[in-house]
């Protein structure tokens, strides 16, 4: 079905979103990393101009949609108004209210939003991100002046298989509504977008919906318990202290008329202007825009509408179009209905680019050519999430979200190696002259290798390093942003199992796109284990040399480790000089000599008699056998690079 009606006003439709349950989403990457916009200078200018072009006089009527927003208030001209767009997500759990909510709020909506799709219809849940906006009077804390603020609201669905779109949208949001049903509290998904809001949302209120079914006369003791419950949930997360307000999005609920006037909700609107902030936005980097729909218009082109996730776009620049493998000449725009030259991160805007077919692309991004990278496996900086229950091992499989996609990974954790374990992490970068310890698991409180990191620690303290890592290799390519965000989850996990399925989040800090990473990138990834190996001394040779066992098996090829240093526990340095008869036994130089303590020691006379006549090898596997008072361990310790294709042994 081709979507070709003359539109001469593109953001005033946005076509039929089709929306499709599980399809993939785009995520955004670091947002906001860098400076503040250029508010001087051609950049600044166009911004200026981008937002000052203010909505024709139909830009808010009716159902059809003026969603795109300036990125910031900029400098207004003598007679135009200002105007701030702000991206409010509403995420909470299912059937909490969220689209009732938007819908309270909304003045103007798209043709995407309130769960228009049919599919939505029909099964009764949102199924995709949907938009609408709150246009209301600039508070006076975002500048002086008369002014707009728009508020776009994006409605996340809540259903737990939709996850993927959730963080999808969690990460075009400035400003995050959890929506709590107040009859019943925290429930597993309103957990799961608490985690999601602490990874990619600065902001938070708290909406306590559905107070219309807590019984009059104690409704107000009942929002005050639940306010307070909710205050203690949040204290140890970044939202500590949010504001928190109580609504009935739609008394009465499905049954009630669509006129029912809903409650609180003008008092929450105050609360989102008084938490509504002037968001950091960078016009420099490479253009990167999220897709939501897209649609053609006769003898014009192909509109794509969505929302800028980084950098900035103007008239007649290239875009690609990653998925298609296309480039594409931007030949208008649109913000506020009104044809714009120029958008920048934050905005959403509709762009119309040289005609292609948009059933080819529903969901997506678009980008600067060539910015976009497609990797096979990548190595990012990561933190596990508190609530996720189970450990994070080695060679586990997650589901990866990364980019603007979701895949199936291996990972493999690394920490510093001990010594840089106080050092201050590193953000945006790798270093890949450094040295990395391997790690079976993830290193946290409480975790099994921290356990053993305790033992071995002298301080005791069992240290956790500030910044860990993990190399994630995907089962199939994945194209993103660089230093976007990543994801790990596990999200086979039952869904009416009361548990959080994020287990992770981190940033990309390198990927490799190299087919053949294994052989042409990874040996640059020095991450070592290290081996140690505990053997004992049998007897002493000479002065200068005893005899070990219990180090290597019989079959142990003991060359390889002739020349390895090793350590008597009493305190003597040695070096494998090399095997001794069949049975894995060695031969260990002792350079500076043995002590004479050790001497007694390891010379405990043997009763079994000596079988002449039987070579070296019978002769110290059966004549004088001693076996030491005290016995003397022997250490050999040495680091071995995970990704080495020799294999080589390292001792410092
Ligand atoms: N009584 C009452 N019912 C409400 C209220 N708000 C929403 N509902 C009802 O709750 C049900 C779910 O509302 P939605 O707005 O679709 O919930 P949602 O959170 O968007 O659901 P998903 O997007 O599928 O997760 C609907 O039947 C609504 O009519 C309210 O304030 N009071
Ligand atoms: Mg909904």
């Amino acid at each position: 079905m081709s979507r070709t009606t003359p539109r001469p006003c593109y953001m005033t439709s946005v076509g039929n979103p089709q929306p499709r349950p599980g399809a993939r989403r785009s995520l955004s990457p670091q947002r906001g990393r860098n400076a503040e916009i250029a508010r001087n200078g051609r950049r600044g200018i166009r911004v200026a101009a981008g937002a000052l072009l203010g909505p024709g006089p139909a830009a808010c009527e009716g159902n059809r949609v003026a969603m795109a927003g300036s990125a910031a208030v900029a400098a207004p001209g003598p007679s135009a108004p200002r105007r701030l767009n702000v991206n409010v997500g509403v995420l909470g759990h299912i059937d909490s209210g969220k689209t009732a909510l938007a819908r309270a709020l909304s003045t103007t909506s798209s043709t995407a939003a309130f769960d228009r799709a049919p599919q939505s219809r029909a099964r009764g849940i949102t199924l995709d991100l949907g938009f609408s906006c709150l246009r209301t009077p600039l508070p006076p804390h975002l500048g002086p002046g008369p002014g707009e603020l728009q508020l776009t609201l994006v409605d996340c669905p809540g259903h737990a298989s939709l996850i993927r779109t959730i963080i999808g949208g969690a990460q075009i949001i400035d400003l995050m509504m959890l929506v709590i049903d107040v009859t019943k509290g925290m429930q597993t998904q309103s957990a799961e977008c608490l985690v999601i809001g602490q990874i990619a949302c600065q902001k938070m209120v708290v909406v306590l919906n559905k107070i219309d079914l807590l019984p009059e006369g104690k409704r107000q003791a009942a929002i005050e318990k639940m306010t307070k419950k909710m205050q203690k949930t949040l204290e140890n997360t970044k939202f500590q202290g949010c504001p928190i307000a109580a609504v009935a999005a739609k008394p009465g609920g499905p049954e009630a008329p669509e006129t029912v006037t809903p409650l609180g909700v003008s008092e929450l609107i105050e609360v989102l202007k008084s938490q509504a902030y002037l968001p950091t936005r960078d016009p420099t980097g490479p253009f990167l825009m999220a897709i939501d729909h897209c649609f053609s218009i006769k003898g014009q082109g192909t509109v794509m509408t969505g929302t800028v996730l980084s950098g900035s776009v103007s008239l007649g620049d290239n875009v690609e179009i990653p998925a298609l493998k296309v480039t594409k000449k931007v030949k208008s725009m649109q913000m506020f209905h009104t044809p714009v030259t120029y958008a920048m991160q934050g905005d959403r805007v509709g762009v119309c680019v040289t005609q292609f077919d948009p059933k080819l692309l529903e969901r997506g991004l678009i980008c600067t050519p060539e910015s976009l990278q497609t990797i096979h496996a990548a190595v990012i900086s990561l933190k596990k999430i508190q609530y996720f229950r189970g450990a994070l091992q080695t060679k586990a499989k997650f589901h990866i979200t990364v980019g603007h996609e979701t895949v199936m990974g291996r990972v493999m954790f690394f920490s510093p190696a001990p010594a840089d374990f106080s050092k201050e992490p590193l953000e945006n970068a790798f270093d890949f002259e450094k040295e990395y310890l391997y790690q079976e698991e993830y290193l946290s409180k409480g975790s099994k290798s921290s356990e053993e990191n305790k033992e071995n620690d002298q301080t005791g303290e069992g240290q956790l390093p500030r910044q860990q890592w993990a190399l994630l290799e995907f089962e199939k390519p994945v194209t993103c942003p660089k230093f976007c965000l990543v994801i790990g989850s596990k999200l086979d996990t039952d869904i009416h199992a009361n548990t959080c399925r994020l287990a992770f989040h981190g940033v990309l800090l390198q990927g490799m796109e190299d087919k053949n990473y294994v052989e042409t990138f990874l040996p640059k990834l020095k991450v070592y284990k290290l081996k140690h190996k505990e053997g004992q001394v049998e007897r002493v040779l000479d002065d200068y040399s005893v005899i070990g066992r219990s180090l290597f098996k019989k079959e142990t090829n003991i060359q390889i480790f002739v020349g390895l240093k090793v350590k008597l526990s009493t305190g003597e340095d040695g070096v494998i000089e090399g095997g001794f008869g069949q049975s894995g036994k060695f031969k260990i130089r002792i350079p500076n000599g043995l002590k004479s303590d050790t001497k007694v020691f390891l010379t405990v006379p043997s009763k079994k008699k000596s079988k002449a006549g039987k070579g070296d090898a019978a002769k110290e596997d059966e004549s004088s056998k001693v076996d030491s008072a005290q016995p003397v361990t022997i250490n050999l310790l040495f680091k071995r690079y995970v990704f080495d294709t020799q294999k080589k042994m390292i001792q410092s």
